[in-house]
């Protein structure tokens, strides 16, 4: 289980995470907030990339900062730019190298890798270029390297934002198979319907937790206060005269 026990985190002295604290059991928990909220720093801890400079990041009990390891092991991360997350040049060794260590012969790699890529349509690929993959082949593979290290748990940061439609759908209903816990942050809404669970963020805070129809709604709803509250501060702007304006305005100029 996926625990925060009231996690602050600043970057240069700017508080982007405020006293969160949540206990995630669900098996698919959404994660959607405006550009900015934090749900990124806050994805990142759950599997000790980042640590939380105060406050708690527990996995089963373990805390990330003094099991980063075994955390890591236990908690795959899948990130939104496929290509930061390719590593070896062959679609195959890049697959395989998760597997570095685990004390598996060079014949069972082979044989996870080939049923890896063959589970996520990359059976044609295993001896290609990593990099001259499509993008939606890209992320499948970097959602492929993930899985062959059997992760309990996959944390998804907007796995599908650089995708055309077509491959947006493909890795949904790839991710919608797994048996995995998993937590999704995205900004394609549609996709967590059926998802268990929904967290909204905003300014570094969990302001809504329920059930998907109900957070995309709130999320909405902040979303269009926001649209409004910046409407009203333009037109005080605009009204107000600029330095150069009232300059020009100043007796004897
Ligand atoms: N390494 C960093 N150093 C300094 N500031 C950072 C760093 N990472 C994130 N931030 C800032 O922290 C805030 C929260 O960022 P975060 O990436 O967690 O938000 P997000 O909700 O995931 O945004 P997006 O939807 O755009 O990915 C932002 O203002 C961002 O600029």
């Amino acid at each position: 289980m996926l625990q925060l026990e009231n996690v602050t985190h600043a970057y240069d002295g700017r508080v982007v995470l405020s006293d969160v604290s949540l206990r995630l059991t669900e098996h698919r928990i959404g994660l959607i907030g405006a550009n900015g909220s934090g749900k990124s720093t806050l994805a990142r801890m759950l599997n000790g990339l980042i640590v939380p400079d105060s406050g708690r990041v527990l996995v089963d009990g373990r805390d990330t900062r003094k099991h980063a390891r075994e955390i890591r092991r236990r908690v795959g991360f899948v990130f939104s730019d496929a290509t930061t997350q390719i590593l070896m040049p062959t679609v195959a060794e890049d697959v395989a190298i998760g597997l570095r260590g685990s004390g598996l012969s060079a014949a069972e790699i082979d044989a996870k890798v080939d049923a890896i890529l063959d589970r996520h349509g990359l059976a044609d690929h295993r001896d290609h270029p990593a990099h001259l993959l499509s993008g939606g082949q890209k992320q499948m593979l970097a959602l492929a390297s993930v899985l062959v290290t059997e992760p309990e748990i996959l944390v998804c940061d907007e796995p599908t934002t650089l995708l055309d439609l077509h491959n947006v759908k493909v890795i949904e209903r790839t991710l919608r198979e797994l048996s995995q816990q998993i937590v999704l942050l995205t900004h394609h809404l549609d996709s967590l319907a059926d998802f268990d669970r929904v967290l909204v963020m905003d300014d570094g805070r969990i302001v809504f937790d329920g059930e998907p129809g109900e957070a995309v709604a709130h999320y909405s709803g902040l979303m269009d206060r926001r649209a409004r509250e910046r409407a009203q501060a333009g037109a005080v702007e605009a009204d107000r005269p600029s330095a150069d304006a009232s300059a020009l305005r100043e007796p004897g100029r």
